[in-house]
């Protein structure tokens, strides 16, 4: 059965989308089998990973429309189920009680077929999130060196903790992974202290890794390219395998 790994932060462009983007071809480069799973309505995974938004997508499969498995694109890049703003209107059409497990039950269709599926998740607590935690085996949290990153990461913890205590008792919390980080600027020094701090009281990791900024990653999203064949000598990239290594050798 494949390894459930969620991108999660309940705030914006934190680099949830880069991150799953990059991991997942970190993952396929070492061999593995890798579904990509969008879950934001926003659809920018799908488009960074050239993946067509039309129907079928996510939404259909967990409105049962259609099977997992015919969801799933084929692209040069990797196989991944798109998704589009339908999806949001998950939130008000499933009102009732297990809309915490749609996602969960879909993957199971398609969890034989791959070592690793890889969930990004949109920037808010609703019931998408939920559903992406309650999916998951490992939620990683990227965190931007910026003022605010670090703002609301006690309330995520919290809900994390509810979800495992409710609904997914071997959810494990994977860690924060510090994104634009840039150890010459005293902003990214201080938010990295910060989050050891963070990482102390809430006893969650800090990954040793932390994603320096580079334009390449944006442009590599903007042509729908693997970031690692077309720059794999980038320091961004370079990160981003790191973190993969990082990620395996501490038993992902
Ligand atoms: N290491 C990086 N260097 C430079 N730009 C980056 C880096 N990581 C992410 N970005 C850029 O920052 C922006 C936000 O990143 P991303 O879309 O991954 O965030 P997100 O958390 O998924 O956003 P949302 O909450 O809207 O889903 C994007 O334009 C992306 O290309």
């Amino acid at each position: 059965m494949a390894k459930v790994i969620c991108f999660a932060n309940q705030k914006g462009g934190v680099g949830k989308t880069t991150s799953t983007n990059a991991l997942a071809m970190g993952l396929k480069h070492k061999g593995y089998r890798v579904l990509c799973i969008d879950f934001d309505p926003q659809g920018n995974l799908s488009f960074s990973m050239d993946a067509d938004t039309e129907p079928p997508t996510i939404y259909d499969v967990v409105k049962r429309k259609v099977k997992c498995r015919f969801a799933i694109r084929h692209t040069e890049m990797i196989d991944i189920i798109p998704s589009n703003l339908l999806l949001s209107s998950v939130e008000v059409e499933f009102t009732g009680n297990g809309r915490e497990f749609l996602l969960k039950d879909c993957i199971k269709q398609v969890s034989p077929m791959y070592d690793y599926i890889l969930i990004d998740s949109p920037p808010e607590l609703g019931v998408l999130t939920v559903n992406a935690f309650t999916a998951a085996d490992v939620v990683l949290v990227p965190v931007l060196t910026d003022v605010y990153s670090l703002q609301g990461i006690t309330r995520l913890y919290d809900t994390l903790q509810h979800i495992k205590r409710t609904l997914n008792p071997t959810l494990k919390f994977g860690g924060m992974l510090l994104v634009r980080y840039s150890a010459r600027e005293e902003l990214s020094r201080t938010v990295l202290a910060t989050a050891e701090m963070v990482s102390k009281s809430l006893q969650i990791p800090l990954l040793k890794t932390h994603i320096r900024s580079s334009v390449m990653i944006a442009k590599a999203q903007a042509m729908q390219k693997d970031m690692m064949k077309i720059a794999p000598q980038n320091h961004a990239v370079m990160d981003y395998m790191q973190l993969t290594e990082e990620l395996l050798r501490g038993g992902l």
